[in-house]
């Protein structure tokens, strides 16, 4: 049978079924799709593909998920560091956002974060940003899978004038990239604190109408939550859930200080959780209690957060801080085993955003979204288990080969959509305007 592509590898980590690790097999893709996963020995002779892959040193892993990102805020990587989140977001990032935010920011800002993305084998990662009509085009024009965020906030910006306005540019360009493969338009709310009842009400209306997820900040520090309940009496997961939000669409990224009820509140109603464990350390923001969460049912994904809140777009790095950070807050090292941290990244991310037919595992029927690990150096040795290198050893250096939709954009660590020179001088122009 002939077909596009047969990867043979090492070892093949599906992620479903969970605890399975093949050794000696061969991925075969066509058409963008995964079409079978057999022994290497007997791959040969039931295909014959275009191109054969030989990754003898490697694992196989599905596509890393990152869902909650803010991709050009790479432009403000270390501009303002070591400070608490509302100092931090008042008193930098706004005003530095109002200053510089347009589209060649975030076209520049994008295409950096997904140079950062692809080489550490992120495949798909959930935005919210200003001009998501840029970060889109730069995601489709680059090969990767992306959330654009029809971002919503109370304040005015180089975007939007109000919160009607971006509703209706959102909403429009929901309506044009809806046929974009690669593509999902999530709502994107900014946060509880950030958008009043009004445009939350619509947004909720919108998003049922439309059936796409609402991806939020929610409970990231502990002033937001008094400060919600000295204003209104209700915290800000309450007030969410009286507008019905909370819901299997919602995605709430970060969600510290949880109560049990509020934890019991989001099993129930099948809603999701991203945790973001090195922005919320970095921003000393407080705790996720994932263990609990995940002992609840909840689903809980992971993400970076911006690079100037983390300061890097590395899910090798926020799996292995959630295994470490999962364990100190449950007081239990058997709390966030590696798999677990794997599945985080993985498919508990497919189905945050939806797409868990699509993406998230490498199963047959699925788009060959995949990424190639070389696990020969002698940091991931020895290797007796391939899932506990990759989440405790090694990191996104290790990653060589990276596939979308069974286009390959990592070749041998080499980047094919993108030229890194170029992109490195139009950076530092950036560097050179918001350094004066
Ligand atoms: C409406 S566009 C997104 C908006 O969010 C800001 N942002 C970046 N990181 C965080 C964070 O950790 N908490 C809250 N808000 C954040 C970003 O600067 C944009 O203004
Ligand atoms: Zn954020």
């Amino acid at each position: 049978m002939k077909v596009d592509i047969a990867i043979n590898a090492r070892w093949i980590i599906p992620v479903e079924p969970e605890s399975v690790t093949y050794e000696h097999h061969t991925l075969i893709i066509d058409k963008g799709r995964i079409v079978d996963l057999l022994p290497t020995t007997e791959a040969s002779q039931k295909y014959q593909a275009d191109s054969v892959e030989n990754l003898d040193r490697h694992a196989l892993i599905p596509g890393l998920i990152n869902c909650h990102t803010h991709a050009a805020m790479t432009l403000l990587r270390g501009i303002a560091d070591d400070l608490h989140l509302m100092d931090w977001l008042q008193n930098h990032i706004w005003p530095l956002e109002h200053q510089w935010v347009g589209e060649a920011f975030v076209r520049d800002g994008t295409d950096l974060a997904i140079a950062e993305m692809i080489r550490g084998g992120t495949t798909c990662f959930n935005d919210m940003y200003f001009f998501p009509e840029i970060t889109a085009q730069q995601a489709i024009h680059h090969g990767i899978r992306a959330g654009i965020g029809m971002i919503l906030i109370d304040f005015p910006s180089a975007w939007a004038e109000n919160a009607d306005r971006y509703i209706e540019k959102g909403l429009e360009l929901h309506d044009r990239l809806r046929h974009e493969p690669l593509i999902i338009t999530p709502f994107a709310p900014h946060a509880p604190y950030t958008v009043s009842d009004e445009p939350l009400q619509k947004v909720r209306t919108f998003a049922d109408e439309l059936d796409v997820p609402v991806h939020m900040h929610v409970h990231e520090t502990k002033h937001e939550v008094d400060e919600a309940f000295e204003k209104s009496g209700t915290r800000p997961i309450t007030r969410l859930n009286e507008f019905g939000l909370i819901n299997p669409s919602f995605v709430a990224v970060h969600m510290t200080q949880l109560l049990d009820d509020e934890i019991e509140l989001f099993a129930s109603s099948g809603a999701h959780i991203v945790h973001c464990p090195e922005s919320n350390l970095k921003l000393a923001s407080g705790f996720c209690s994932v263990a609990k969460c995940l002992d609840a049912g909840i689903n809980v994904a992971l993400g970076t957060d911006g690079a100037a809140s983390n300061n890097d777009l590395d899910m090798f790095g926020e799996m292995r801080s959630a295994a470490l950070l999962g364990k100190a807050v449950a007081n239990d090292a058997s709390a966030i085993p590696a798999m677990t941290a794997l599945k985080m990244a993985t498919i508990n991310g497919a189905k945050a955003l939806g797409l868990d037919n699509e993406i998230g595992s490498l199963a047959i029927g699925k788009s060959a979204d995949i990424v190639a690990i070389d696990l020969s150096g002698i940091e991931t040795q020895p290797i007796y288990c391939p899932v506990s290198q990759i989440v405790y050893a090694a990191s996104r250096h290790n990653v060589t080969d990276v596939w979308v939709s069974g286009k390959r954009l990592l070749k041998q660590r080499r980047l094919t959509t993108l030229d890194l020179a170029d992109l490195t001088l139009k950076i530092d122009l950036w560097r050179q305007r918001l350094s004066r």
